[in-house]
């Protein structure tokens, strides 16, 4: 008998499950549905359905439809659409869910899935400070999940989990070592799930063993990434102990002289008004992380309106434009080194990696000198398969876009474990 797997992928601005149906000791499993409600940090809110040939695209919800905790909002919200929808009879009754995936962005130590017990729950808790925009909401999620399908086995699948092979001297920072032990202060990079759907997806497509495959790989959505990948694994990312270093984001500064913040405000150290009883965060925190970015740039945190009108030559926009290639280029040489030249692809994965077409020519064109290059053709108009090719011929290394999906990851590797994570 198949079963059904629900994979919930908890981003800063966004929410997105699918569903699968999967036997035990079979094939991969097969999606039946995803859904997503993106635009959670620049209101409205929309939604996006895919299930068959059903498709709703970009339907605008007002802000009463997700409430005041919107990742748990999205949540509710997309369940009950799920489960009324008459074309979905998998889902129907809530109580045929077999597994729940969660994606946890922070899993400090945590270097595999687990199941969510009391005890991975209230540890879990504890590292919600150090992912702010992601942890509180994805385990208001998990709570909500136990209280409408108590039977299912819930798994937290961790983002962090694919960077546990980074070498010490990527993964250390130069500080106390006594303290940054103790403290388990380092870097942990995360957007591993996509990270290794992507290593997978481009071994896949090169026909190369993942154990041969370098490649640099750009996640870029409201929250972005680098990662250097060296035989399918991480040697170096651009995230550190919170997602916050690395490149800017739609509300996250990136990284920046650690002095700035207090020359910044005199309360950098406070408790911020935005903590609450499960997440603490200061002042600092607060503003470099939601108020910084694309929208203290610009006003807004939408990449795709950002491009539009910079390429009109709206000024604001172009700044933040230029900044993001900026900060993308010195991870790309950095790592395009740290390879030694042994590059099989650059590639581009997230919202903004996908869809994002003159961000793809302004990166390409400063790399060009490295061996990459640009079909204009193919990068305006990528076909719809999950890698897709658009380097021009004949260049040194390849240039692919590679249509990231956490969920999938999850459900893979739910399916490939499954009894050894129901235990
Ligand atoms: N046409 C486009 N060009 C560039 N960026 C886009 C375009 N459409 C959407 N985006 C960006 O994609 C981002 C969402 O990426 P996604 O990876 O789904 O985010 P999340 O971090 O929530 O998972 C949004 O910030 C949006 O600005
Ligand atoms: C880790 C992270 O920033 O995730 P997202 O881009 O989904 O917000
Ligand atoms: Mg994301």
């Amino acid at each position: 008998m198949p079963k059904v797997i629900l994979a919930i992928n908890a981003g800063s601005s966004s929410v997105k499950v699918s569903a699968f149906s999967y036997t035990p000791g079979k094939d991969d499993p097969k999606e039946l549905a995803v859904i997503q409600i993106a635009g959670l940090t620049a209101p409205p809110a929309t939604l996006t359905y895919d299930r068959g040939d059903h498709h709703v695209k970009n339907q605008e919800l007002s802000e009463s439809d997700l409430g005041t905790n919107v990742q748990e909002g999205a949540y509710e919200y997309i369940i009950k659409t799920l489960s009324s929808d008459k074309g979905l009879t998998e889902l129907s009754n809530t109580d045929d869910i077999d597994f729940v995936c969660h994606r946890v962005v922070h899993g400090g130590d945590y270097d595999k899935p687990v199941r969510i017990d009391k005890d991975t729950y209230h540890h879990l808790e504890t590292l919600s400070d150090l992912a702010p925009l992601h942890n509180a909401g994805a385990l208001e999620i998990v709570k909500a999940v136990h209280a409408k399908s108590p039977k299912a086995t819930n798994i937290a699948f961790f983002d962090n989990a694919f960077h546990q092979t980074l070498p010490a001297a990527a993964r250390t920072y130069a500080i106390d070592q006594e303290i940054a032990t103790r403290n388990k202060l380092r870097k942990y990079g995360f957007h591993g799930l996509s990270y290794a759907f992507i290593a997978r997806a481009v071994s896949t497509h090169l026909s190369k063993p993942l154990t041969g495959l370098n490649i640099i790989a750009l996640h870029l959505g409201s929250g972005a990434s680098a990662c250097c990948i060296r035989a399918g694994k991480s040697i170096d990312t651009s995230m550190g102990l919170t997602p916050l270093d690395g490149l800017p984001g739609a509300t996250r500064s990136g990284s920046l002289d650690p002095s700035l913040i207090f020359h910044f405000t005199h309360e950098a150290g406070k408790m911020s008004h935005g903590s609450t009883k499960e997440l603490h965060i200061t002042t600092a925190e607060e503003i470099l992380n939601k108020k910084s970015g694309w929208k203290a740039l610009t006003g807004t945190t939408d990449f795709g309106v950002i491009s539009q009108k910079a390429s009109e030559g709206d000024e604001k926009c172009k700044l933040a434009f230029d900044i993001f290639v900026d900060r993308i280029v010195d991870f790309v040489a950095a790592y395009y080194v740290k390879l030694g030249g042994k590059v099989d692809a650059l590639v581009f994965a997230g919202g903004i990696g996908e869809k994002g077409v003159q961000l793809r020519e302004a990166v390409v064109a400063k790399v060009e000198c490295l061996g990459f290059a640009l079909d204009e053709g193919w990068n305006a108009k990528p076909g719809e398969q999950i890698v897709v090719e658009i380097g021009k011929e004949g260049h040194n290394h390849k240039v692919l876009v590679c249509r990231t999906d956490e969920q999938a990851e999850m459900a893979r590797e739910c399916a490939v474990d499954a009894e050894e994570l129901r235990k």
